[in-house]
């Protein structure tokens, strides 16, 4: 009896705008290589998305498809999970990534290699779905035009967000999204333009970020955060062990903030340590396990980010919805 996957009828949604344009090449190849591979040319559509936010509109619509694969990096599997969640649990399409993206933070959680480096199309057919967490996010969209770098929503009216990996505010966040100018200008990518993004949000923008915190219904506690994440997986920008022991089907949330206020060299020596998960030695850092929190901060214009996207809002409400996405893993459990 053969182990590979059986990924059913399959919507490939692609985004053409990731990698510089690297993964519309494997979005095309994946397609044929997977309707040779598997005689069937009816059961794989190809869709490359046309503008920011629109995978999240095309996988809401995928009812009817067993598998979702997303081509691109952390931003476009962001925004096709959002639009699964959108379809009840019942019809509800499985997940698969292939990561040729510049982070693939959520791929290196699930123990995916980078497509893009060694082709390897071959690997979505020995995996296996598994239950996993998703993050939910409730937020009240704040209208401030000071944080620009990142796609925006600006409507008004609350809203729900889902995330897959990662919620962010602060430093670290800054610098998610400081990677969309520095990726244009500089066309750096992956650790090295984490790190130089780095370094230019400790620069001249440096600061803290006051902010009264609930963690699971306990009254509110005034924090000068520098940096705080709340993961389902364990690492972000691109390989930052910020909750080495995270785990994207234990049904909670792990959370790491670095408490302020903080000399911006102690700071940035904390970031480094965190590429190897070794910034949890420091006083400072603090981490637990938890089901929810409340932040709410003292104006709309903090960076936050959510699995890489810029979230704009002065008061944001996070929980876990355990395995509710059945998401395709190596079933050879390998992790990067
Ligand atoms: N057709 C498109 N044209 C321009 N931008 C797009 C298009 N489709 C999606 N996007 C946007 O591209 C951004 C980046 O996407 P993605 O994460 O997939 O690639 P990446 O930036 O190369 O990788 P990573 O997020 O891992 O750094 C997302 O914010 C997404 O909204």
């Amino acid at each position: 009896m053969s182990d590979e996957t059986n990924l059913g009828r399959t919507l490939i949604i692609c985004n053409p705008a990731a990698q510089s344009g690297a993964a519309a090449e494997v979005g095309e190849q994946l397609k044929r290589f997977l309707e040779m591979y598997l005689h069937d040319g009816s059961a794989f559509n190809l869709v490359c998305t046309e503008r920011p936010h629109h995978a999240t509109q095309l996988a809401s619509r995928a009812m009817g498809y067993d598998t979702v694969l997303a081509v691109g990096g952390d931003g476009i599997v962001h925004e096709t999970a959002n639009g699964l969640m959108r379809i009840e649990a019942q019809a509800r399409p499985a997940l698969g990534v292939i990561p040729v993206g510049s982070g693939n933070d959520y791929a290196r959680t699930l123990g995916m290699r980078e497509i893009s480096r060694d082709r390897d199309l071959a690997a979505i057919l020995s995996c296996k779905a598994k239950p996993l967490d998703v993050g939910r996010i409730e937020y009240t969209p704040a209208d401030t035009d000071e944080v620009t770098q990142g796609p925006v929503g600006r409507a008004r009216g609350a809203r729900t967000e889902y995330f897959v990996q990662t919620l962010s505010f602060g430093m670290d966040a800054a610098i998610a999204l400081g990677t969309y100018r520095l990726r244009a200008s500089t066309g750096l990518t992956g650790t090295p333009l984490y790190l130089a993004s780095g370094f230019s949000a400790a620069g001249r923008h440096y600061r803290d970020y006051p902010v009264m915190a609930s963690i699971d219904g306990a009254p509110a506690e005034r924090m000068r955060t520098i940096a705080f994440a709340v993961q389902i997986g364990p690492t972000y920008g691109s390989g930052f062990r910020i909750c080495p022991d995270a785990d994207p089907a234990d049904g909670m949330l792990d959370i790491c903030y670095i408490a302020g206020p903080m000399p911006r060299a102690h700071a940035l020596a904390l970031l480094l340590a965190a590429k190897g998960g070794h910034h949890r030695s420091d006083k400072a850092v603090h981490t637990r396990r938890i089901r929810s929190a409340t932040f709410t901060f003292e104006d709309g214009g903090y960076p936050i980010q959510a699995d890489g996207e810029l979230i704009r809002a002065t008061r944001v409400s996070v929980g876990i919805l355990p395995g509710v996405l059945r998401v395709l893993v190596p079933t050879d459990g390998r992790r990067k």
